[in-house]
């Protein structure tokens, strides 16, 4: 699954230098800017949110798992658009890997 995410980061990056608005989604979203992205990226939030309530009442992931991988996917395009990329991200969440939340937490408002 790394490796998707590799490959993904890939893509992305490619659109961004020579993709084609009128063939390509992701060229589209670069072309409209930063704002168009970060729009997606809310809206997409508040559907995996929304998707997340109604998981709840009805047993059922499917929706929630499709609207988090639209969140992912818009979240990987802004990382894209301003120079960083999935690796980044997974570089941070293992630096992180094995650190309780809680002692981070205590950790930094000790820093205050
Ligand atoms: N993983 C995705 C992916 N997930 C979701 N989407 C698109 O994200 C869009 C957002 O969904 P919405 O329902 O909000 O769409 P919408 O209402 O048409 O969007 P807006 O008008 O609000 O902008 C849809 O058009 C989806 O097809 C994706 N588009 C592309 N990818 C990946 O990106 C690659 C490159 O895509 P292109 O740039 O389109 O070739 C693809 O091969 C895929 O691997």
């Amino acid at each position: 699954m790394r490796d998707l995410l590799r490959q993904l980061d890939t893509v992305l990056e490619d659109r961004k230098g020579e993709g084609d608005a009128q063939q390509s989604y992701v060229a589209s979203l670069h072309e409209k800017g930063l704002n168009k992205i970060l729009e997606k990226v809310g809206e997409e939030a508040t559907e995996a949110i929304l998707a997340a309530k109604d998981a709840q009442t009805s047993g059922d992931n499917r929706d929630m798992i499709a609207e988090t991988a639209d969140l992912w996917f818009h979240s990987l395009v802004m990382l894209s658009h301003l120079g960083a990329n999935s690796q980044d991200v997974l570089r941070e969440l293992g630096r992180r890997f094995g650190l309780s939340g809680l002692e981070e937490k205590a950790a930094r408002s000790n820093e205050d």
